[in-house]
């Protein structure tokens, strides 16, 4: 069960003016919302000397000093069972997968590592006869190091995963690992014809490449936190069960990010799994519009490191702290939460853990755009951009928290929060994960629309899953429906992601449709001002090319007059010979 124990704006405020390192910050910065975003903030040169400690920080803060944990229900007939002891046991195997989180240093003894087994023993043989560049000082006097083994994990979660699943291939580490032998064969050896390149390749490449090693060495060993050399912490943005988030500027490419940091050491642990879990997941989800996007993960001192964007909106269980949603901003919020859970679902995966606390929001990045479009020019536009400026719709919903998603091919149930688990996951029945996701949604709508606050257990837990759903007195007909259809207690019954996606309260969405209406309206004005410009150009060229026109007629034509008067002396000439011929006149009637 997913507990969660959040702080409130007030304390979280408190907590990241004090115990992150503000200081750091420049007076100048100026925070953009987006994510990567931006920072404006003078340039400061980056030390790599430390900080406070990192860890001492995150521990030492009032956070972590007493986090408020949502007690455990007592165990009753009617509550559904809260937690599972198989949930505090490591991914079906005794093996734990002691791998990116342990510095790489052994042999990997579990199916979650792919490794330098790859490699033949030949080959790594080689590897560790062949003499290792070493720093400068002791250079000649020390015996060569061992090389470093490189070792990484499979995801099981990758469309490769999943068919060598489905194909139900050997499971072993070297049934796994064989699907990347060539490339891992390749890389390793490229490294050591490299290497042995440069000790072969006469004095100046020697000299060049023992001058070089001890660098490469010496970067190697600073053993600077990488969330320190890398990131500039603001402040603390949520704390769940399992762990602590943070808003970071990134030093070098100046935006914005969330970055997860477990709560916990997790190597050895039972969090190991989940750990690694969530990582997996995102590396293969996070590249949806709908979905928390993904840049990076990493271990320091056994604490697992996710760096994913930053929604700037918070989570939605924040949303709701004041007002809940109306229909025209559920309709937005199921729209996004769907297209997020279609695509979730397209890759045979599920969330399991769908609730208010992992939905957040990003503002939409036009919303500035129409507030500067508006006002521009009175083209009767301006209600509905103060429409659109007013109403909450220009957010983006996202799915985030993947830590307990898992394949639909071979589940490993890890239960999320029970307020939101709908009764036949409980009773172990994973036999339909989809619709597991579908009633967590279901409910999820049900409870920002106004329904909450959600039991965690007794008759009122029950009733939400007997198809006793009240009637929300602020939603349609339709949406009440939908959500009781949601909520089915019949998995079977309930709507898929797709058919969600694709029902008619969602394709006649009003206020979307104004949205979208009102973005692409700023776009076309936008065109039509270039396009606008250009004719005026065009225009004025017009304009100014037939005055040269003119003036060069002008210059170029003889006076008229005198080609006038030339010509009717030329005619008086010509016709005075006809005078003179005695021509008959001609007369016109
Ligand atoms: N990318 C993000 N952008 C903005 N806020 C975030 C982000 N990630 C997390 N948060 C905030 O931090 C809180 C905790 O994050 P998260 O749910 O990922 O942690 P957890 O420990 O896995 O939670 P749980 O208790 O659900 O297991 C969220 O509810 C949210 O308020
Ligand atoms: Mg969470």
């Amino acid at each position: 069960m997913a507990m969660a124990f959040r702080l409130s704006k007030h304390e979280t405020s408190g907590i990241s003016a004090e115990d992150t390192s503000l200081e750091q910050l420049d007076s100048s910065v100026e925070m953009r919302s987006r994510s990567p975003s931006p920072m404006v903030f003078n340039p400061r040169k980056l030390r790599f000397a430390d900080d406070d400690d990192f860890d001492k920080d995150a521990h030492e803060s009032p956070l972590h000093k007493k986090p408020q944990l949502l007690e455990r229900q007592p165990v009753v007939d009617m509550s559904p069972p809260c937690s599972k002891v198989r949930a505090l046991r490591l991914f079906n195997t005794p093996a734990t997968p002691k791998t990116i989180l342990q510095k790489s240093t052994s042999n990997c003894s579990n199916h979650l590592s792919a490794a330098a087994a790859a490699v033949n023993a030949k080959e790594l043989f080689r590897l560790t006869e062949r003499p290792r560049s070493l720093p400068l000082h002791n250079h000649r006097s020390l015996p060569p190091p061992p090389p470093p083994q490189d070792t990484a994990n499979i995801n099981p979660f990758t469309p490769d995963s999943l068919m060598a699943q489905n194909k139900k291939r050997c499971r072993t580490q070297f049934g796994r690992e064989n699907l990347n032998m060539s490339a891992m064969q390749r890389f390793l050896l490229s490294d050591v014809c490299q290497d042995d390149e440069a000790q072969t390749g006469g004095d100046a490449a020697g000299r060049d490449f023992q001058q070089q090693a001890p660098k490469r060495l010496a970067l190697h060993d600073t053993n600077i936190s990488r969330f320190k050399r890398e990131f500039m912490q603001v402040s603390v943005i949520g704390i769940g069960e399992f762990g602590v988030v943070f808003q970071c500027v990134n030093r070098l490419d100046g935006c914005i990010y969330a970055i997860k940091k477990s709560k916990k050491p997790v190597a050895g642990s039972s969090f190991e799994k989940r750990a690694l879990n969530e990582v997996w997941a995102h590396a293969v989800l996070g590249k949806h519009d709908n979905v928390v996007r993904y840049y990076s993960a990493w271990a320091e001192d056994d604490h697992m490191l996710i760096q994913n964007e930053f929604c700037d909106g918070g989570s939605l269980h924040a949303r709701i702290q004041d007002h809940c949603l109306g229909e025209a901003e559920l309709k937005i919020l199921l729209m996004h939460v769907i297209e997020g859970l279609r695509y979730i679902h397209s890759n045979d995966l599920v969330h399991m853990d769908i609730k208010p606390d992992n939905i957040f929001s990003t503002k939409n990045p036009m919303a500035h755009k129409l507030e500067q479009q508006s006002g521009k020019d009175d083209d009767g536009m301006d209600s509905v951009y103060e429409e659109l400026r007013n109403s909450e719709n220009l957010v983006t919903y996202k799915i985030g928290d993947l830590g307990h998603v898992t394949s639909v091919k071979e589940p490993y149930v890890e239960e999320g929060d029970c307020r939101y688990l709908p009764k036949e996951i409980l009773q172990d029945d994973y036999s339909d994960l989809f619709k597991a996701d579908i009633f967590s949604l279901g409910i999820t709508l049900f409870e920002v629309a106004g329904g909450g606050p959600l039991p965690k257990n007794g008759p009122e837990w029950h009733k939400l899953r007997n198809g006793e759903v009240p009637t929300i007195p602020t939603l349609s007909k339709d949406f009440n429906e939908l959500i009781a259809q949601m909520m089915h207690p019949d998995p079977n019954e309930r709507p898929s992601s797709m058919s969600i996606y694709s029902h008619p309260i969602l394709s006649a969405v009003d206020s979307k449709s104004k949205l979208q209406l009102g973005l692409e309206l700023t776009v076309e004005k936008r065109k039509n001002e270039i396009l606008m410009n250009k004719l005026r150009e065009a225009k004025k060229q017009i304009k100014l090319l037939e005055q040269r026109v003119s003036i060069l007629a002008v210059a170029s034509t003889p006076e008229p007059m005198d080609g006038q008067r030339c010509l009717r002396s030329f005619t008086r000439r010509m016709r005075t010979p006809f005078s003179s011929h005695a021509l008959p006149p001609v007369y016109v009637n």
